[in-house]
C-alpha cells in the first residue's frame, strides 16, 4: 500500500515535471519562430549546423547526469528539427494538393462524368491507336456497355525506339471522331510540352505517362491549360515523388487532376510490374484528389484484370483502367496484356455485378 502509494506521488512529481516541460518546449518554440522570423528578414537559411553544434557542445559541458551527454544530444537533435519545421511557412508544410489544405474531395468533369464523386467509373480503350476500325470497334463495345471514357495512345513513349511510336495528330483525330459518334470522352496522352495546346482540341483528359510524371515543363505546360489532366504514377516512383508531381500542376493553377497507379518496378517478375494496392487509400488520405488503378499495366496479366479491378474497387479506387483491342494478337503494343471484346464484356459484367455488392 505505502510503495503504491509512493509510486502514486513520484508519478505526480513527473507529471508536474511533464507540464513544465511542455511549458519550455512551447516556450522554446516560440522563440524559435521569432528567430524564423528574423532570419527571412536577414536572408538567412533556416538550418543552421554551427549553432546547432554549439548548443550540443554546451549541453555536453553542462550535463552531469544521469543522462549520458549523447541521449540529451539526440534529444535535442529531434528538438531541432521540431524547430525548423515550426520556422517553415504553412506553403511548405502543406502542398496544395494535400488534404491539410483542402479536406473535401477534389470531383474532375470529363465532359459529362464527374471522377471522385464517391461512384466507381470505368476507363477503357486500345493502348495505342492503330486505325479508325479498330478504335470504333472498342467505342462501340463500349457504347453498348454503357461506358463513356475512352483511353488510347496516339504518342507512345516506347522502351525501343524502333517500336512503333503511335499515329500522333492522325491518332488524336481518330480518337475524337470515335468518341464523338459514341458520346465518349477523349483520354490520350501528351509527351512534348509543345504539344499540349494543339492537343486540347482533341482530348478530354490529357494524360502523362508513368515515363514522363517528373517531366517538370510538361507537368507545368499542363499545370497552366484548363482541362483535367491524368497523372500515372512512375516506375520506380515512391508515393512522395508522386504527390509531388501532382503538386507541380496545381501549383500552377490547375487542380482538376486524376491520380493513376499503374504498378512499380520490383523485384518480382511474376507480373509486369507490382500494383502498389495501398498506394489508393494513402494517396486518397495525403491528397483530396481522385485515385485510378491501370491494371493493365501493373499485371501485364490477362487474367489477372479482374482480381485486380476487383481489389482497386474494394479499396477504394475512383476508377478502374484496362485495355481492349479487337484483335490482341495483331497488336501492335501491348499484344499480350489487352483484352478482345467478349473477354472485355465479360470482365465488365462481373465487375459490375462486384460493383453493385460493394455498393449495396
Ligand atoms: C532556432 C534556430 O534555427 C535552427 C534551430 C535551432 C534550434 O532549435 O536550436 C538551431 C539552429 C537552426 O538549425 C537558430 O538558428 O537559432
Amino acid at each position: 500500500m505505502s510503495t503504491n502509494n509512493e509510486l502514486v506521488q513520484l508519478r505526480d512529481k513527473v507529471d508536474e515535471i511533464n507540464l513544465k516541460i511542455v511549458e519550455l518546449l512551447n516556450e522554446r518554440g516560440t522563440v524559435v519562430q521569432e528567430i524564423g522570423k528574423q532570419k527571412i528578414k536577414h536572408g538567412i537559411k533556416r538550418f543552421d549546423p554551427v549553432r546547432e553544434r554549439e548548443v550540443l557542445d554546451m549541453i555536453a559541458n553542462v550535463n552531469d547526469g544521469p543522462f549520458e551527454t549523447s541521449t540529451l544530444q539526440h534529444i535535442f537533435k529531434t528538438i531541432f528539427q521540431a524547430s525548423l519545421e515550426l520556422q517553415e511557412d504553412d506553403h511548405r508544410k502543406a502542398l496544395l494538393v494535400s488534404r491539410k489544405k483542402k479536406p473535401e474531395n477534389t470531383i474532375v468533369r470529363v465532359k459529362n462524368d464527374l471522377i471522385g464523386d464517391g461512384s466507381q467509373s470505368f476507363i477503357m480503350g486500345p493502348c495505342a491507336v492503330e486505325s479508325y476500325e479498330q478504335v470504333r470497334a472498342v467505342g462501340q463495345a463500349m457504347k453498348q456497355q454503357g461506358l463513356t471514357m475512352m483511353r488510347g495512345g496516339a504518342f507512345k513513349p516506347r522502351t525501343s525506339p524502333y517500336d512503333f511510336q503511335g499515329l500522333g495528330y492522325e491518332g488524336l483525330q481518330i480518337l475524337r471522331d470515335v468518341a464523338d459518334e459514341f458520346d465518349l470522352s477523349v483520354i490520350s496522352e501528351i509527351l512534348n510540352p509543345n504539344d499540349v495546346e494543339r492537343a486540347l482540341e482533341y482530348v478530354d483528359v490529357i494524360q502523362i505517362g508513368a515515363r514522363n510524371m517528373q517531366n517538370f515543363d510538361l507537368l507545368r505546360t499542363v499545370g497552366q491549360v484548363n482541362k483535367p489532366v491524368l497523372l500515372k504514377r512512375g516506375l520506380s516512383a515512391t508515393i512522395e515523388e508522386f504527390i509531388n508531381a501532382a503538386e507541380y500542376i496545381i501549383s500552377q493553377g490547375n487542380d482538376q487532376i486524376i491520380l493513376c497507379e499503374r504498378g512499380i518496378r520490383t523485384y518480382e517478375r511474376a507480373t509486369r510490374n507490382t500494383l502498389d494496392i495501398s498506394a489508393v487509400p494513402i494517396l486518397k488520405k495525403e491528397t483530396h484528389l481522385p485515385v485510378v488503378v491501370d491494371v493493365t499495366h501493373s499485371t501485364g496479366r490477362k487474367d489477372l484484370l479482374l482480381p485486380a479491378a476487383k481489389a482497386a474497387l474494394a479499396i477504394g479506387a475512383d476508377a478502374v483502367m484496362a485495355e481492349v483491342h479487337p484483335d490482341p494478337a495483331v497488336a501492335l503494343s501491348d499484344s499480350a496484356q489487352q483484352m478482345n471484346i467478349p473477354q472485355f464484356e465479360e470482365f465488365m459484367h462481373e465487375l459490375k455485378d462486384f460493383r453493385a455488392k460493394l455498393q449495396s
